[in-house]
């Protein structure tokens, strides 16, 4: 009889939610919500996802989230990303949610994060998955808009783990966000921030000392400052790397040319994650079977990726502890 199939448990770090809805998806709840889209069939969705950079993909990204509009859509929409990712593997997750892409657009904070939050207290018991809730702020909004959200948020009843900053990098560095930063640190919230994707390493300095990031998000323009990896490496600062959304956003030009190698020569606390799955081409397992395709990775690689994530988690030792056993008995049964 042939042996079940183990799958290597894996942890994702850098999931946007909003980044999961499908194209299907779209079509459904603009159904359900008698949204017109602009788009006669899904075939004329799909050929929308070129994109240049970074801002022609978050045009697109903000743009589709008008068909989530109820709850049980943002219920829904999590809901079928963590089906996925379980299916992929992921046994933990740390998941992005960007406010203010519903609140400007005139949606309750209450609706949105209720929704997301219905989903996610019920990962564990169905699909084995736990998680973790960053709620990450838009960069090329104002600050006191943001500030003002983590104010409601902490007034409300839905308890987050941690925030973020994402959106265009570009002209808005992490300097902006202190106050922000501040009062999620006094708070006791985890801290993370989308830095050196775009934006140069300056960025990613201003997020270490102006912000004290636990993580920094993409990250991979560090590599252009030595000093600034010794720092990540001394401080074992860990960067969750996005290898499908750098191509897809022309951060890189093929995968062949993914710095992925290298940075873990040079002791980077490097992770695998999807970014955006539903938009780049794939799921943090479709990420991880590109890069093994690419550069022949072999078990020993992947069971280091796979431990990297959960060193990098913001799980308590003793739930780390029961993830790294099971990437043990992974890499046994690869040997066998
Ligand atoms: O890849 C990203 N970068 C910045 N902001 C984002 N918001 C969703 N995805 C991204
Ligand atoms: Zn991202």
């Amino acid at each position: 009889m042939a042996l079940p199939l183990i799958t290597l448990p894996l942890v994702e770090l850098h999931l946007h939610i909003e980044g999961t809805l499908e194209p299907e998806l779209i079509f459904d709840l603009a159904a359900r919500n008698e949204v017109t889209l602009p788009w006669a069939s899904l075939d004329e969705l799909r050929a929308q996802y070129e994109f240049a950079d970074l801002s022609s993909f978050l045009d697109l990204y903000y743009r589709n989230l008008d068909v989530v509009r109820q709850r049980v859509d943002f219920a829904d929409l999590t809901r079928a990303y963590l089906k996925r990712a379980a299916a992929g593997g992921v046994r933990h997750a740390e998941i992005f949610f960007d406010p203010q892409a519903h609140t400007s657009r005139g949606i309750p904070l209450a609706i949105a994060l209720g929704g997301v939050h219905d989903a996610l207290a019920n990962s564990v018991a169905e699909f084995g998955l736990s998680t973790k809730l960053i709620v990450t702020f838009l960069r090329d909004r104002p600050a006191s808009e943001a500030l003002e959200i983590l104010q409601q948020i902490l007034a409300g009843d839905v308890s987050i783990d941690g925030i973020g900053l994402d959106s265009a990098e570009v002209g808005y560095p992490p300097s902006l966000f202190i106050e922000v930063f501040s009062l999620a640190r006094a708070n006791g919230l985890h801290l993370v921030a989308h830095a050196g994707e775009e934006g140069p390493p300056a960025y990613v300095w201003e997020a270490l000392d102006l912000l004290q990031v636990e993580r920094v998000d993409h990250g991979i323009r560090s590599l252009e400052d030595d000093a600034l990896v010794e720092r990540l490496v001394a401080d074992r600062i860990p960067l969750t790397v996005c290898p499908l959304s750098n191509v897809r956003l022309r951060v890189i030009d093929t995968l062949a040319d993914h710095p992925l190698l290298g940075m873990l020569e040079r002791g980077l606390l490097v992770t695998i994650n999807s970014d955006d799955p539903a938009y780049f081409g794939g799921y943090v397992d479709d990420n991880v079977a590109a890069l093994t395709a690419e550069f022949a990775l072999d078990a020993a690689q992947l069971a280091l990726l796979a431990r990297n994530g959960i060193e990098a988690s913001f799980l308590a030792a003793a739930e780390k502890a029961v993830l790294n056993a099971e990437v043990d008995v992974w890499l046994q049964s690869q040997s066998r």
